[in-house]
């Protein structure tokens, strides 16, 4: 039994007009595509904007109506509307959206937002309650203090943290990202992924991460689907994906990342060489949410990790 499969799912949405409002035309937003998870891992969906990504993790959720196809959840057929399906998938499978700060609602104070869904899905009296926001917030990195205040009294990072102690209220098992950190300034988007990775060790997670950013996927996925027009044109393991890619589109992907980390054996080591002799000319300083100083290096245009792990990468 497979942790997660999605078999030949489809959304299409109508396109209405005319004098009646009728059907004239189709959006093929997601035209026939199948994956299969596996527990612990992390999948990597990119494309370019429209390719049907967002449709692919609402479908998944229940958050979008399914034209057709079949969607299970540790063998369970949970194909269903949203509301049909079972607490056992609400509580297990949960989304995390790229703007941080409008899914966290302004009027309520973080201890509030991180209640609602202990109190939706598990049974804790008010004691054990206060006891699992401490934790959620410390697991987070943020201080007991946070749950006193109010959503606009955060960074964008310490807002995606918010998000995330949320999704992790419930102990779910499969975290959908919907390009969590692309809102997100360029040296806090490296704190969020390093910190997604450890909380992922720590609680065995699976994730499916959506981005159209094939230097953040290559940093945080397992297992790659290159989707383009809604179908999934080329997937495999990061090492197929980034050394061997074999669909023309998953090539002019890869060649628009003038990335620090080249592909294949030869290359990497001379990359190796020439990062260290770059490495301080590359290098720039960012701060944690504690003061700490740490090393970032551009993976591609738009992101950065931390160079302890783009070392190890090279
Ligand atoms: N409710 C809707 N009604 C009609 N068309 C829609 C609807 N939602 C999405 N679409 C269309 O479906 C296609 C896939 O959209 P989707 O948001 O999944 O793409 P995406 O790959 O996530 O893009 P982006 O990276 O820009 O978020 C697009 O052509 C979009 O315009």
């Amino acid at each position: 039994m497979s942790f997660m499969q999605v078999v030949d799912l489809k959304v299409h949405y109508p396109i209405r007009g005319g004098f009646f409002n009728s059907i004239i035309d189709w959006v093929y937003a997601i035209d026939g595509i199948d994956m299969e998870l596996e527990k612990g891992k992390t999948y990597g969906l990119v494309g370019e904007s429209g390719c049907g990504k967002s449709t692919t993790g609402k479908a998944i959720i229940g958050l979008e109506k399914i034209t057709s196809g079949k969607i299970f959840f540790e063998g369970e057929d949970v194909t269903k509307e949203r509301k049909s399906r079972t607490s056992h998938f609400h509580r297990e499978v949960q989304m995390i959206f790229q703007d941080s700060h409008s899914s966290l609602n302004p009027r309520k104070q973080i201890r509030d937002i991180l209640a609602e869904p202990i109190r939706n899905f598990l049974n804790l009296t008010p004691h054990e309650e206060r006891k699992k926001i401490d934790e959620l917030l410390e697991i987070v990195g943020l201080p007991s203090e946070s749950k006193e205040k109010y959503p606009h009294e955060f960074s964008g990072g310490q807002k995606q943290r918010i998000n995330i102690a949320r999704a992790l209220a419930t102990n779910p098992k499969l975290i959908i990202a919907d390009e969590p950190v692309s809102a997100l300034d360029l040296s806090v988007q490296a704190q969020v992924l390093n910190f997604m990775k450890d909380v992922q060790k720590k609680f065995g997670l699976t994730y499916l991460f959506i981005s159209h950013d094939l230097g953040v996927v290559k940093h945080m996925c397992d297992y790659i689907y290159i989707m383009y027009k809604g179908r999934f044109v080329e997937c495999g393991t990061k090492k197929d994906i980034y050394e061997n890619p074999k669909h023309l589109y998953t090539k002019r992907l890869l060649a628009s990342i003038p990335s620090l980390i080249p592909v294949g054996r030869e290359k990497r080591k001379q990359a190796r060489q020439e990062f260290e002799k770059v490495y301080e000319q590359h290098i720039h300083k960012a701060f944690d949410e504690n003061g700490r100083v740490f090393d970032l290096i551009p993976i591609s245009n738009t992101h950065y990790v931390s160079a302890a792990s783009a070392k190890e990468v090279v």
